[in-house]
């Protein structure tokens, strides 16, 4: 692969990753491979500078702000930090500031740095007028935040008002966060309530704050620490550390372990003695944030990218710990597919009680040889199930058990669990009759992007499903019919009941594209089942049209071709509907609906007589996925830039159809406004 390959491969993925963690709030990836692609990027563009452009995500923070919320515009930037991970990176930051600056080594090595705990959550802007709490915003892209006034407004710890000695006009920035605890009991409720659990504390954080309801804000206890001024109408101060005692004065949590070290040879103390307090904090931390101290050299040194040369992060590695692998549980998911997690000796890792991990899959086990009994080295890295890295070397005469075998049946329903030749994981199948898979199903079916039932958990699912009061998703709206049973079980009154019977009740008229998505047939995510929607527009058109499709027929031939949602997409439909239960099944669900209903986004023809010009790499579908979407809704797809297009629509690394664009004064829109126009 040539490096502009790998770049722009690279860049794609990392933006791809951006939009899962900054915009929805639930990473694909963990930190330690996110944190490596850039790198690699990073590495690429040193190496070859020529690979780097404007929107390039080097120098790109965060993600575009949700459409969902009004935008606002910073006064002053809100930028990204660079990272350093050891005492060599961070005295090459010195220096380079110091060569900026024009300091000889000794003065560079007696700059004074205020030391703060880099508080994993996210940061916000609050902007002050006539020092009233006038509006919040989220970061956003760095230019552009999304206005989360009204839910910041529920954080009681931000000021409503400042002294008179606070300027007109101010920008303060901080940090909103989950501490610990109540990412634990807020994932505990999520769980009952049947909800996505959150990754992390971050995301977490990030999720409760980016509601569009405040309601649902005010639920979470978000906390903040204030750490740094934005745009000011007057100066405050000539220090950092003076900034910090300043919000402290004006009612502002700061955070009590920021400390102010006098010469560079201080830095590596305060590190050890941070990392050695970290899993004792009741939130966490990934790193140390240090700041030049003065004002005015800040302002010279100015910022590089999406980072400011005055500040730097050292970032922890993340928490590990070792303890004892116990058992090796194989779970069954909603498609089949066989999972293994380790049950551990219970262990605290930076002040989280682990006792399950993640395998991943057999090849994983087979190539770190981790055996029940061993003493295992685990990870916790942003993401809410940590890693197993491998065995701890066990010493030549230590006994370990045998390696283990992974099974070649299912565990739950005994059929046999097939691996397809180069897919990692292996499933079973057993289908329908694997009562496993059914169950995972009709969790996937109240889940919140699909019937999204209220009152209706995970565990009551498990419950009632063990029970026999559901086996199919019909019998959840014959419920009503088990309630003496259901009142008589411990936990449930007639309030608890009747909540849930009302959730039910609202969702006998449902989105077509949330019942298609909510079957739980692979591949078929919600986007998919929105393409589905649009494309049959009602249930029995989209039923029957799948019944039909069936190998070597015209449905067939055109299922991939017409929605652009390929080939495997249109196997595993065809594979649903092949087998007369999932019929039946489906038959049974339409029969206990009043009514489903259409999808209500763009109609047909909105951009009718519109030519459009796709360019550069799209990240979030493939081109023929644009085209045949721009196509649905009336346009006309070309090639090539003309003064008869309409519109352009602009990729990353688009070239010099983007210039000619350009030239021609032609309209243009990135990915995300395609998006937003598409109603997509
Ligand atoms: N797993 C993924 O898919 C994924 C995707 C994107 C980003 N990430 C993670 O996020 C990081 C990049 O995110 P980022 O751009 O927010 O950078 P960052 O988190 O590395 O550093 C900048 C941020 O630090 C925060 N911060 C906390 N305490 C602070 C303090 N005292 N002073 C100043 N700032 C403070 C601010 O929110 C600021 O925006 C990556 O290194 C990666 O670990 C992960
Ligand atoms: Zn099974």
């Amino acid at each position: 692969m040539t490096n502009a390959h790998r770049h722009a491969e690279l860049e794609a993925l990392i933006a791809q990753w951006d939009t899962a963690y900054h915009h929805d709030d639930a990473p694909l990836v963990n930190d330690a491979e996110y944190d490596a692609a850039r790198r690699e990027l990073q590495a690429l563009e040193e190496q070859e500078p020529s690979l780097k452009n404007e929107n390039s995500v080097s120098t790109r923070v965060g993600a575009a702000p949700d459409s969902a919320f009004g935008k606002y515009r910073h006064l002053v930037p809100m930028l990204s930090l660079d990272n350093v991970f050891n005492e060599e990176e961070f005295s090459a930051f010195v220096t380079r500031a110091g060569r900026f600056l024009g300091l000889s080594e000794t003065e560079a090595n007696s700059l004074s740095f205020m030391a703060e705990p880099k508080i994993d959550g996210l940061s916000i802007s609050l902007t002050y007028e006539n020092r009233r709490f006038l509006r919040g915003t989220t970061r956003g892209d760095g230019l552009e935040g999304e206005d989360v006034t009204a839910n910041l407004r529920t954080i009681s710890a931000i000021p409503d008002t400042l002294p008179d000695d606070a300027p007109d006009l101010l920008e303060i920035r901080g940090e909103v966060f989950l501490s610990k605890d109540a990412f634990l009991a807020l994932n505990e409720q999520q769980e009952a309530r049947g909800a996505r659990l959150f990754a992390n504390p971050r995301n977490a954080a990030a999720g409760s704050l980016r509601q569009l309801d405040p309601n649902i804000t005010r639920t979470r206890p978000l906390s903040l620490f204030a750490y740094a001024l934005g745009h000011r109408s007057a100066a405050v101060s000539n220090t950092h550390e003076d900034y910090l005692k300043t919000l402290e004065r004006w009612g502002f949590p700061v955070n009590p372990l920021s400390k102010r070290l006098d010469h560079p040879s201080e830095i590596p103390t305060y590190v050890q003695h941070l990392a050695e307090e970290r899993a004792l904090l009741g939130y966490d931390i990934d790193g140390i944030v240090f700041k030049l101290n003065d004002v005015a050299l800040q302002e010279r040194l100015g910022f590089i990218g999406r980072a400011p040369r005055w500040a730097i992060a050292w970032k922890f590695p993340a928490e590990q710990a070792i303890t004892i692998l116990r058992s090796i549980e194989i779970q069954v998911g909603r498609t089949g597919a066989l999972t293994p997690v380790a049950h551990l000796e219970p262990i605290n890792v930076g002040g989280v009680l682990v006792s399950k991990a993640t395998l991943h899959n057999e090849d994983e086990i087979a190539r770190k040889d981790v055996r029940i009994g061993d003493k295992v080295r685990l990870q916790r890295a942003g993401d809410v199930i940590p890693q197993i890295l491998g065995p701890v070397d066990p010493s030549p005469d230590t006994e370990r058990g045998p390696a283990f075998i992974f099974p070649d049946h299912c565990p739950v329903c005994g059929s046999h669990a097939e691996r397809p030749t180069g897919e990692a994981v292996r499933r079973c199948t057993g289908g329908l009759t694997c009562e496993a898979q059914a169950v995972e199903r009709l969790i996937h079916m109240v889940s919140r992007n699909a019937f999204d039932i209220d009152g209706l958990g995970e565990r009551s699912i498990r419950d009632f499903h063990r029970r026999g009061f559901i086996t199919r998703p019909g019998d959840i709206f014959r419920l009503e019919e088990r309630k003496d049973e259901i009142l008589a079980l411990d936990g449930w009154g007639p309030q608890s009941f009747d909540n849930m019977q009302r959730a039910i009740e609202e969702r006998r008229t449902i989105a077509l594209s949330r019942l298609i998505f909510g079957l739980g047939i692979r591949r078929i995510g919600e986007r998919n089942a929105q393409m589905l929607a649009r494309h049959f527009k009602t249930f029995e058109q989209w039923r029957d049209t799948m019944i039909a499709a069936r190998p070597d027929t015209e449905e067939r031939a055109t299922l991939g071709a017409i929605m652009g949602i390929g080939d495997a997409i249109a196997e595993e439909l065809v594979a649903f509907f092949g087998e007369p239960h999932n019929v039946e099944t489906l038959d049974d669900l339409r029969s206990a609906l009043h009514e489903i209903t259409p999808e209500a986004a763009p109609t047909e023809g909105h951009l009718s007589g519109k030519t459009i010009v796709f360019t550069g790499t799209l990240t979030t579908m493939t081109r023929p996925e644009a085209k045949a979407i721009a196509e649905r809704l009336g346009a006309q797809v070309t090639d090539s830039v003309s003064k008869k297009t309409s519109l352009v629509v602009l990729g990353e690394k688009a070239g010099s159809k983007a210039k000619k664009a350009a030239d021609l004064g032609l309209e243009t829109l990135d990915e995300q406004g395609w998006r937003d126009l598409a109603g997509i």
